[in-house]
């Protein structure tokens, strides 16, 4: 069969119990395709930070279940799930997390080292040399910019070859131009490799790069919009903060 790379089916969470409970997800059903990028929008406490963790096998959710490429998560251990999420996820950040006394090269082939598989110098020089940085194999973070050092991220997020790449603000610490620049690579790998990508951003010009943007309002699907345009997003954003509490 050929399934999604993720599917959510009436996938809650709530946290705490009886007057104080907080339902942060409430029946959201999502399919996310394979080769496609999708933004999440909503403003701040819509649940867009619960579903990517949900989504991406890091929370489980109350009800529902979420499918990885048909492996349904929710019936899975913690062994496997972390197993999972190491062989098939893939994140980055707003914080790239590299490890500072690491080369690129070395941050890069990390996620397989820590797998125990081996590594192939080839095989990381090939992700350095997707994301731009075949040069700089031997740099450490700090001899790079705040664009480099994201891509290195990118890089070792894609060397397992996950089948879905999460992006939480991916580009919340870079200038408008550097996040264009890692836009623009996001894109790529999805057109050029086929690379799956969910992205959660604030940010209707960094929305604008996926082919779908998705909105939630308290914790529940508002609709989306396909191939938008930025200014298609922001006034869909300005309309959805002002509706009152
Ligand atoms: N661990 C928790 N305990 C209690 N409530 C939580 C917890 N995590 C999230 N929530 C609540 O769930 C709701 C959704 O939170 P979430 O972080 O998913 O929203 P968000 O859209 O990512 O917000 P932001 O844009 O501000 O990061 C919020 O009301 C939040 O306060």
């Amino acid at each position: 069969m050929n399934y999604d790379a993720i599917e959510l089916r009436s996938v809650s969470r709530s946290h705490g119990s009886g007057d104080s409970a907080v339902t942060a997800l409430d029946q959201v059903s999502l399919s996310f395709p394979r080769a496609t990028f999708t933004a999440v929008m909503g403003p701040s406490g819509s649940g867009k930070s619960t579903l990517l963790q949900c989504a991406a096998g890091l929370d489980r959710p109350t009800s529902g279940s979420v499918s990885v490429g048909g492996t349904e998560l929710t019936r899975l251990s913690e062994t496997r799930l972390t197993l999972l999420r190491r062989e098939r996820i893939g994140f980055v950040f707003q914080a790239f997390n590299l490890l500072p006394a690491l080369t690129a090269e070395q941050n890069v082939a990390l996620p397989l080292r820590l797998a125990g598989k081996r590594v192939a110098k080839s095989r990381v020089r090939e992700v350095l040399e997707q994301v731009g940085l075949g040069e700089r194999a031997r740099h450490r973070p700090t001899e790079m910019s705040g664009g480099q050092q994201q891509r290195v991220a990118l890089a070792r997020a894609l060397i397992t070859r996950p089948e879905v790449l999460f992006a939480d603000e991916p580009t919340g610490a870079l200038d408008s131009q550097t996040s264009r620049e890692v836009l623009a690579l996001l894109r790529s790998m999805v057109d050029r490799e086929g690379q799956t990508i969910v992205m959660v951003t604030h940010d209707p010009v960094a929305a604008s790069y996926a082919d779908r943007v998705i909105f939630l309002v308290d914790g529940r699907v508002n609709g989306e919009l396909i191939g938008p345009s930025a200014d298609d997003i922001a006034a869909r954003m300005t309309k959805l903060e002002a509706v009152p509490c």
